[in-house]
């Protein structure tokens, strides 16, 4: 058995935290795949380098309303494929390269699993080696999850992991789930010619955003997509390539290619966890306090396979938290999950940040709220948009915000502003008040949102 200073299981973000600072310890870095993890590999940036290839499609569809003359010849889907895979493949090589040659560095390639107190068995059979680490890092991640009905019928189904590779866009693809993934692909796969159908249990698209956003994305959905929500998946039947979706509420739905996009699972259940007493939350997250430590001593978690929050932003700053833990045991620093945003790349952009107004209610708050269109500022005439909008919340008391959303063209981007001022307890008034929007860039949506908010709370 080899001890080593540190032993990281995961080089998705865990392989973000060896740099300099770690010259002088001894590392394991242990992966099963590629190097890079789901983001870059089968996630964030296949999915939107996916969707800007859509979006500049759609623009060319929608030229005409602007008194452009454009025709699309067409979506030369392997050149898209190998332009995004070709890039991609090569960084994971890359970054796997370049452990490899970092002189403190063992990268390990097989599947870990703890057999006792910072012990673990990398691989299987003859090659199997068992590694200890005077501290071992959790970075495994989550998989799709895939529901029983599906499972079961042995009928072939893609995941996020596989879709973006196929060979060509499905005709008629049926996507399970209408969350983050549905909502991005089956904008990429409409985008390439794909006739789809969402299948949502939930009354709504996206129904875990604010209600504001949930029920307008759902109807711009309505009009380019077969919607079903409100129902559930009872079984798969028919032949690969001829597949017959049954739902609860007697209608099917019949497609070639089936998505399963109904959520995500831990990493966990790989790592025999209870084998070095390292506790579980009921829904398999690994248990961390707030600075990333698990219950069990000198082993720390990060990113899907512990937060709440399963975003690459969030595992990056995780993984920075736990980078400096490892280093000053005695000086540690918390991860904040006080002011978290979120961006669904689809069309058009949807983002948040803080409670949705449906919370707000919930948790019995006293809060104003103001909603302003795009289409009542400059920027919103120049783009002709007719459905956007900022929303922004706070509290009646103290002026500041409780939570942001924004449906519109560049909402990723748009929604920061509100994040620094959530962050750094800066009150609506201040922020809308105090720096100068440029004007007339699409900011002024913030900025108008947050002045109308700031009257009504009738603060001076
Ligand atoms: C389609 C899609 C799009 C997304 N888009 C966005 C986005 O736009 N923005 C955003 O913020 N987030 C996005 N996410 C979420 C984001 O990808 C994840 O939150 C993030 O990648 C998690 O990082 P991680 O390091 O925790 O896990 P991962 O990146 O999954 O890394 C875990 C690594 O551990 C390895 N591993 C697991 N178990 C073992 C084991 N026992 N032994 C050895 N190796 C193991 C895995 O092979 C993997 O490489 C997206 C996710 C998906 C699926
Ligand atoms: N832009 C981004 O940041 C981004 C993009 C993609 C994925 N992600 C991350 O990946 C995670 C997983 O994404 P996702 O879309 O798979 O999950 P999700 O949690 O966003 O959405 C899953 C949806 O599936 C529905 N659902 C669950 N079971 C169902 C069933 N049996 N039948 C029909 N509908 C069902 C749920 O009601 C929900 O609306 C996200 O939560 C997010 O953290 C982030």
């Amino acid at each position: 058995m080899r001890t080593y200073d540190l032993v990281i299981v995961g080089a998705g973000s865990g392989n973000t935290i060896v740099d300099e600072r770690f010259s002088h310890l001894d590392v394991a870095l242990v992966e099963e795949a590629a190097f890079g993890g789901t983001c870059l590999n089968r996630g964030c940036i296949p999915s939107k380098m996916l969707v800007h290839v859509a979006d500049l499609t759609d623009g060319i569809r929608d030229a005409g309303r602007f008194g452009v003359q454009a025709e699309l010849g067409g979506v030369d889907w392997p050149a898209v494929r190998e332009r995004v895979f070709g890039r991609l493949d090569r960084e994971a090589a890359e970054g796997e390269r370049g452990r490899r040659d970092a002189p403190n560095v063992d990268v390990l390639k097989g599947r870990a699993r703890f057999t006792g107190d910072r012990t673990l068995l990398v691989g299987d059979g003859a090659d199997a080696v068992t590694v200890r680490g005077e501290q071992v890092v959790i970075a495994a991640g989550s998989r799709p999850d895939v529901p029983a009905p599906v499972r079961d019928s042995g009928l072939p189904y893609e995941t996020s992991d596989t879709v973006m590779r196929l060979d060509r866009p499905p005709r008629h693809l049926a996507v399970l789930g209408g969350g983050y993934v549905a909502a991005e692909l089956a904008h990429v796969f409409h985008a390439a010619g794909s006739r789809i159908t969402v299948i949502e249990q939930e009354d709504s698209l996206l129904s875990a955003q604010d209600e504001s956003v949930a029920a307008a994305y759902t109807a711009i959905a309505a009009d380019r997509y077969d919607l079903r929500t409100g129902t559930a998946l009872t079984r798969v039947e028919g032949e690969p390539g001829r597949l017959r979706l049954v739902l609860d509420d007697d209608t099917a739905v019949e497609a070639d290619t089936l998505l399963v996009a109904v959520g995500r699972t831990p990493n966990s259940d790989l790592i025999d966890a209870d084998r070095a007493g390292v506790p579980l939350h009921d829904d398999g997250r690994v248990a961390v306090d707030a600075f990333q430590r698990t219950g069990a001593p000198g082993v720390f978690a990060l990113g899907d396979v512990c937060t709440p929050f399963p975003l690459k932003h969030v595992a990056n700053r995780e993984a920075h938290v736990v980078a400096h833990n490892l280093l000053h045991p005695g000086d540690p620093i918390r991860t904040s999950h006080g002011a978290v945003p979120a961006a669904v790349f689809t069309r058009p952009q949807i983002a948040q940040v803080g409670r949705t107004e449906q919370q707000c209610r919930k948790e019995g708050l006293d809060y104003a709220v103001h909603v302003r269109r795009f289409a009542d500022t400059a920027y919103g005439w120049a783009l002709e948009d007719s459905t956007g909008f900022c929303k922004v919340l706070a509290d009646r008391r103290t002026g500041l915000l409780l939570g942001a959303h924004i449906m519109g063209p560049q909402a990723a981007s748009l929604i920061q502003p509100l994040v620094v001022a959530m962050s750094c307890g800066i009150t609506a008034g201040d922020l809308a008040r105090t720096p100068l929007w440029i004007h007339p860039a699409p900011t002024e949506v913030v900025s108008n949102a947050l002045l109308d908010l700031h009257r009504a709370l009738g603060h001076r």
